[in-house]
């Protein structure tokens, strides 16, 4: 039986351990909350996220106690957002994860650091790149809980490795495939978030679907240029690691970035925004870390600079939106 520790209270987590858990893993499962701990011990239930899937107690187990958690596993899981990866992991011993495979689901940067997630980790317990990958693709936690067709990919420069923990999620509904490009992935995870948190503002400044579309369009050619300052090397944006992403979090429903990015646009200031919608949307974080990355890079990224402008310089969303529309093609 695969051992898994996931870390993180979350919806992501949440549906990775109904995933994982399900194809017959053991997960011990690491949440902040006493009182969730204790809410899925009698009821099966995440009260707060995804509250309808229902875990098989012989195979979770949930607990607040980190080391407790990890122990035993030979995989470990991050799906805390990226804010909160440092306070976490900086209470572990250095060599905790030293014979362990961290598997990364967040879509966000260590802030101020503005370092990818696999790269603090690395850097931190001194892994080796083969022992790290990251889940990726367009897959809202939400249609996992409805069991709707989904696909992820899992990135790795170790090809072994990517495909054990593909077939460790493989299931009725849920189709995984390997990939090599661990940091092109990544990145471009971070960076679909700004581009859904602009198309969510534009949204709430009236923009329609053409002007969506438009963007979407400009942001595959950003994130190209920025991708190739920062990890040159051959890669097709249009599979679903990187356009399926980007697509799913500019249009869905579902959608944390754009939902928050709407809200800004309609006029919600940034903590009445993230008070409101009690989910993170990693987009606001990964605005100032790729900006600050781009102080050296010098990449053109007119999409990227709106969002900062908007959410750090505090320039009017309809000003900064107007600035934008011409530098569009
Ligand atoms: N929700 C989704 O469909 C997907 C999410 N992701 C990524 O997964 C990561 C986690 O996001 P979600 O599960 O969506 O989060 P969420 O927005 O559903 O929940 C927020 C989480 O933050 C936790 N949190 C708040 N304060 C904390 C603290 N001080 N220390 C530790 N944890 C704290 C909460 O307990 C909760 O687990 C993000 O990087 C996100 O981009 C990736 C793919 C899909
Ligand atoms: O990355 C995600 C889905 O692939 C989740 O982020 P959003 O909720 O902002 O779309």
């Amino acid at each position: 039986m695969e051992k898994i520790a996931m870390l993180g209270g979350g919806s992501w987590a949440t549906a990775l351990t109904k995933i994982l858990s399900e194809n017959g893993a053991r997960v011990d499962w690491w949440l902040r909350s006493k009182d969730d701990v204790q809410h899925l011990l009698r009821t099966r239930h995440n009260p707060r996220y995804l509250s309808a899937v229902q875990f098989d107690l012989n195979r979770v187990y949930p607990t607040t106690d980190l080391e407790d958690a990890i122990e035993e596993a030979d995989w470990l899981v991050l799906a805390v957002p990226a804010a909160f990866v440092q306070p976490v992991l900086d209470k572990l011993d250095r060599d905790t994860l030293k014979h362990k495979n961290v598997i990364s689901a967040i879509k966000g940067m260590i802030p101020g650091k503005n370092q990818l997630v696999t790269d603090y980790v690395a850097e931190r317990f001194r892994l080796p790149r083969t022992q790290l990958g990251v889940i990726a693709g367009p897959c809202h936690a939400e249609e996992v809980a409805l069991e709707k067709q989904s696909y992820l990919t899992i990135g790795s420069p170790d090809a072994g490795l990517a495909l054990a923990f593909c077939e460790m999620l493989r299931n009725r509904f849920v189709s995984a495939h390997p990939a090599t490009d661990l940091d092109g992935i990544e990145y471009c995870a971070v960076m679909k978030n700004i581009i859904a948190l602009t198309g969510g503002i534009a949204h709430g400044l009236g923009y329609g679907d053409n002007f969506l579309a438009v963007l979407v369009s400009n942001a595959v050619q950003e994130i190209r240029r920025f991708l190739q300052a920062i990890n040159p090397q051959p890669r097709d944006l249009s599979a679903s690691a990187y356009l399926g992403d980007l697509l799913v979090t500019a249009y869905s429903q579902f959608s944390r970035n754009r939902t928050f990015g709407s809200m800004v646009g309609r006029g919600y200031s940034v903590k009445s925004a993230q008070l409101e919608m009690n989910m993170v949307a990693e987009g606001y974080y990964a605005v100032k870390s790729i900006h600050e990355l781009n102080k050296k890079l010098k990449v053109s990224m007119p999409i990227t600079e709106a969002a900062y402008n908007i959410l750090y310089e505090r320039i009017s969303p309809a000003v900064e939106l107007e600035i934008l529309k011409e530098k569009l093609r």
